[in-house]
């Protein structure tokens, strides 16, 4: 998969991309992530990027010209058609769901906005589509876009080892994670449950499980209503709960 992202702060998101998971898919080339920058398509000698908004009021617009060179340079830069994603507050909130299918593409591309955005009639040109990780206010889209780099970059065949995968497999049954220790067993902190000692593998999948559904009700029954449980895990969490309101 091709990720091509157009940024006003390129080095950022090539870092965002060098690191860990991600990192080593680009290193295996199940991934590629390139970077353009608007100003380095911007025709005058200030290398203008951005332009006083119509109407009056604060701030400045990121500018059509630059972005549709840059977007231009982009497509003429690869064979494959690239989806366009315009990271945005006013886009449709990113969900795990969306993130595999936009896994299965062969080409995106993340355009970041800056300032106060991007010239809407851009947008209304060049992007196939708008997609907000949340609900609160950043200085730019890059953020953004290194999440979605993150999450579909990860899902690329061979990305992960079996550990990782199963950790990613956890959340696809939509419930939040069980919680985790590790050594030592005794700390000042606190003890390991003895089921997770107990060599008994059947009981802590069950008893995991239990802790998922637990944490799920008790953090986020948003996610629990979408959920839907098999009897077994309904026994279950009747159990967490009946355990919990003692
Ligand atoms: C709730 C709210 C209302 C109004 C403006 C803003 C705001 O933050 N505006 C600033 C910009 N925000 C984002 O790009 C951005 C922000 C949040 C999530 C995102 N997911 O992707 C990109 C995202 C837009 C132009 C430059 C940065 C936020």
């Amino acid at each position: 998969m091709r990720i091509d992202v157009v940024t006003l702060f390129p080095d950022f998101m090539r870092q965002c991309a060098a690191v860990g998971v991600v990192g080593r898919a680009q290193q295996r080339q199940l991934l590629q992530v390139e970077t353009w920058n608007p100003r380095d398509y911007a025709t005058d000698n200030y290398r203008t990027v951005d332009g006083r908004t119509c109407g009056g009021g604060p701030g400045m617009v990121m500018l059509i010209e630059p972005l549709r060179a840059a977007l231009k340079a982009m497509r003429e830069a690869a064979p494959e058609p690239a989806h366009v994603i315009y990271l945005s507050p006013q886009g449709a909130r990113l969900t795990q769901g969306r993130v595999e299918a936009l896994a299965t593409l062969p080409r995106i591309a993340l355009l970041c906005g800056r300032y106060e955005g991007v010239d809407e009639r851009l947008l209304a040109h060049e992007v196939d589509e708008e997609l907000s990780i949340g609900d609160y206010v950043l200085s730019g889209g890059e953020l953004g876009a290194a999440v979605i780099i993150d999450a579909v970059g990860r899902l690329q065949e061979g990305a992960l080892n079996d550990a990782q995968s199963a950790e990613q497999d956890s959340f696809s049954n939509g419930l939040l994670d069980c919680p985790h220790y590790a050594k030592p067993v005794h700390d000042a902190l606190g003890d390991v449950p003895d089921v997770l000692l107990s060599g008994d593998h059947a009981a802590i999948r069950r008893w995991r499980l239990k802790q998922s559904l637990g944490r799920t009700w008790l953090r986020r029954p948003d996610l629990l209503a979408q959920c839907a449980l098999d009897k077994a895990s309904r026994a279950l969490l009747e159990e967490f709960r009946r355990e919990h309101s003692r």
